[in-house]
């Protein structure tokens, strides 16, 4: 049996401030660094230890696992980090308040662009400074891979095969593994393990700062999974 890890980082700035936040590159708030130092203080009562570290390229979920790794004495494992794993891209969405984008455009409007799998939030243009391609991270990115909007489907499109190619070798080699990501990289890749339904995503939400637990069989078929306290 194998086990990995899951994290959303800890609350950002802009969960705290309620605005769509995608690709922008917020810092934790003070509870978000909390969190995290308290996820860390729960794997280590639970004696968890891991050889390989996966996150993205925006400093939340950056922290997020350096605050883990400190508690554990593990900042020494080798990481990766990958634009696979970012926060779904919000498009022009990004930046404006979720209750103000309800008011204007109606709550029916706004939770199909937050969690219709298939609904594009508003696209930004390449002229917008939210454009990625802006942005010295990304340069090595090929053009197509630079988005403007993403909807759910669009993140499962790049994470699952990150996942495929970095993360199921390392598991196979019995690595264990934590991923330190985002709510929709992480339901992205969720509905791929438990092969949810849309309508079964779209209902799922996924805590900031809780360590969460998959175990999977040889084949990395689900066998369970939960919340460690
Ligand atoms: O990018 C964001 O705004 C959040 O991290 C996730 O937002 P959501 O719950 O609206 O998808």
């Amino acid at each position: 049996m194998k086990k990995i890890v899951l994290i959303r980082h800890g609350q950002s700035l802009w969960n705290l401030e309620n605005r769509f936040t995608g690709w922008t590159d917020v810092d934790l708030s003070e509870s978000g660094y909390l969190e995290a130092k308290k996820a860390g203080e729960i794997l280590k009562k639970h004696d968890y230890n891991f050889d390989i570290a996966f996150t993205s390229l925006l400093k939340r979920a950056i922290k997020t696992l350096h605050i883990v790794l400190e508690e554990l004495d593990h900042l020494w494992i080798p990481e990766q980090k990958t634009w696979h794993l970012n926060e779904r891209f919000y498009g022009a969405l990004q930046g404006l308040n979720k209750q103000e984008t309800a008011d204007k455009f109606g709550l029916e409007q706004v939770n199909k662009w937050r969690r219709d799998p298939d609904e594009e939030p508003p696209a930004i243009t390449k002229e917008d400074p939210r454009y990625p391609g802006n942005d010295l991270r990304y340069q090595s990115l090929k053009l197509e891979n630079l988005p403007l909007t993403e909807n759910l489907s669009d993140t499962i499109a790049r994470v699952l095969p990150f996942w495929n190619e970095a993360i199921v070798p390392a598991i196979s080699k019995n690595e264990k593994v934590i991923i330190s990501a985002h709510g929709n990289s992480l339901r992205a890749l969720i509905k791929y393990l438990d092969n949810l339904t849309n309508e079964e995503v779209t209902a799922l939400e996924i805590p900031t700062g809780i360590p969460l637990v998959y175990e999977l069989d040889d084949n990395l078929q689900k066998i369970r999974h939960y919340y460690l306290e």
